[in-house]
């Protein structure tokens, strides 16, 4: 069949075109290389712009001040020098030029013999795991490629592995917590123990990543953490794991730590917290912590089983309605508690019935703190007395709608003396110090992705709060401060956070007085609300 010709003007306007844009191209090839220096500079200048936006983001607000004044010195001074003003363009210049100029990109590293041969043994340790006889294409065989099946890795200076991505085949069992738990020992031991280690499990992808975490900072000290109320720090965690950060004093500066922060009052789903650890793993400690957290905006009962007097300090001071050692005591103020929490409950819905908003009395946090119950579970038994764990159970199970929170601390070895209720009813849960596997998964109902160090500091463990993810947790150093051992910074810093004594001196007697009388003002509530009722 005959083509007709394209038209004339087509046919050579494509030529046209074809050669303006050419002569376009390296017009623009000739201005980029006449301007190469101005782009050079006007980059660099870019750069260093907001490497001083940075700097002074990042610099304390009370250095503000003397940081301004010596840079309009050093301008003043610039600007009287002979020539002052000209040199000092010519430097800005020339410093533009240098932070300006192209980077090339570093080349990825080859590893060293050392290292290779570290990730050839971790391999081959890796192959009876991941391989299989049917396997007609294997990724792991003796004697095979490690880096098909270590797309990346680092090291440290040191040469140990700090961060390795591992294939596996997808026949290999990852649903499975024993298998992933034995890869994960495996790799633990072959990558070098002393260090913690997390393991994230791509299951879609058939990828393990193991990445060595950094030790948490154990030099925290106690202070005023910027939260809301009903928000309450139990310690602190990897970045990783957590969004949010505070701003924590440190020394004389300031950094941004990531928390684990757990919220408590009518809006939580975690409204009690259930603490376990080994003997002087510093559970008390955290109890102290939350206490000192708790009496900024609420009052606290707190009931020691264990008898060492580590809230001494606490005794008399605004806000505090009890410190309890004895039995009888302990039994006279959980029961003021739980009369309490019903009181608050038949308030509030009154309230709610007649269309009324909570009253007040019923609105301010109430906070029970228990160190070692289990200690009286078993001397009321000798005694022929109540439990005290029995009276906790109104508060826990109606604390919530009341504004009163229970917090349980107590050893591994006595957790067959918790009462059904505590175990229930703490769904925020911490373990500190040294823990088996089993222990840390019995009490936090998962095991946490991370391999357990040797050396456990005090105050080290795990958080989790209800079904949410296991967190590692340092908790804030806050010890006793009438301890002979505590350093005077933490004294200083533990007393300073602990609220005036307004009430006489006598400590011992003022909480006692006070939740007397606190209890026949409950009573009288309660009655007086059931009387209403009542018609
Ligand atoms: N978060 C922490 N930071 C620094 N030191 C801590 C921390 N927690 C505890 N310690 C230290 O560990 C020791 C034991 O702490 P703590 O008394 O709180 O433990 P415990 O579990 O209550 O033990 P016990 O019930 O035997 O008293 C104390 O000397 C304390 O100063």
């Amino acid at each position: 069949m005959a083509r007709r010709p394209l038209p004339r003007i087509l046919s050579t306007g494509s030529a046209q075109i074809a050669r303006s844009r050419e002569l376009a191209r390296t017009a623009a090839d000739s201005a980029t290389d006449v301007l190469h220096p101005l782009i050079t500079i006007t980059r660099g200048l870019r750069r260093l712009a907001s490497a001083g936006r940075r700097r002074w983001a990042e610099t304390p607000k009370d250095r503000r001040g003397p940081l301004l004044f010596l840079v309009a010195s050093v301008v003043l001074v610039v600007a009287l020098v002979p020539y002052g003003p000209l040199l000092a363009v010519i430097s800005l210049m020339a410093a533009a030029a240098w932070h300006g100029r192209e980077r090339k990109s570093p080349e990825p590293e080859e590893p060293d013999e050392s290292q290779t041969q570290r990730l050839q043994s971790l391999y081959e340790a890796l192959v009876p795991y991941f391989s299989a006889a049917e396997d007609p294409d294997p990724l792991y065989t003796h004697g095979g490629e490690w880096e098909k099946a270590f797309p990346a890795y680092d090291f440290d200076a040191t040469g140990r592995i700090t961060h390795l991505l591992v294939r596996y085949p997808a026949y290999f069992t990852d649903g499975e917590a024993e298998s992933r738990a034995r890869i994960e020992q495996l790799l633990h031991a072959k990558s070098g123990r002393g260090r913690e280690y997390h393991f994230t499990w791509d299951e879609e992808g058939n990828e393990l990543t193991v990445t060595v975490l950094a030790p948490l900072p154990t030099d925290i000290a106690a202070q005023r953490f910027v939260t809301a109320p009903g928000e309450t720090v139990l310690g602190f965690t990897d970045p990783t794991q957590v969004q949010r950060t505070l701003p924590l004093g440190h020394g004389d500066g300031q950094r941004d730590v990531p928390p684990v922060v757990w919220r408590t009052g009518i809006r939580s789903t975690e409204p009690h917290l259930l603490v376990m650890g080994q003997p002087g793993s510093g559970t008390s400690t955290l109890l102290r912590s939350i206490a000192l957290q708790a009496l900024q905006y609420g009052d606290v009962v707190i009931v020691e089983g264990g008898g060492t007097g580590e809230y001494a300090c606490l005794t008399g001071r605004d806000g505090v309605l009890a410190v309890e050692c004895g039995l009888a005591g302990a039994l006279a103020s959980l029961e003021w508690a739980a009369t309490e929490t019903e009181r608050r409950l038949i308030a509030v819905n009154h309230a709610r019935q007649a269309g009324r908003p909570a009253p007040d009395d019923t609105k301010r946090p109430l906070w029970v703190l228990l160190d070692r119950p289990t200690a009286f579970t078993h001397l009321a038994a000798a005694d022929g007395r109540k439990d005290p764990q029995s009276l906790l159970q109104v508060p826990l199970r109606h604390g919530r709608a009341a504004n009163v929170t229970v917090v349980v601390a107590d050893q591994f070895d006595s957790a067959e003396a918790l009462s059904d209720p505590v175990r229930q009813h703490t769904r925020a849960r911490v373990v500190l110090g040294p823990a088996t596997a089993e222990q840390l998964e019995a009490v936090l109902g998962a095991p946490p992705h991370t391999t357990p160090v040797a050396q456990v500091p005090p105050g080290r463990g795990y958080a989790r709060l209800g079904t949410g993810p296991v967190h590692r947790l340092q908790v804030p150093a806050t010890p006793d401060p009438y301890d002979d051992a505590t350093s005077e910074a933490d004294r200083q810093a533990v007393l300073a956070l602990l609220p005036e004594r307004t009430t006489p001196a006598d400590g011992e007697t003022v909480p006692s007085d006070a939740v007397g009388s606190e209890t026949v003002t409950s009573e009288a509530v309660t009655s007086e609300a059931v009387v209403a009722e009542a018609p």
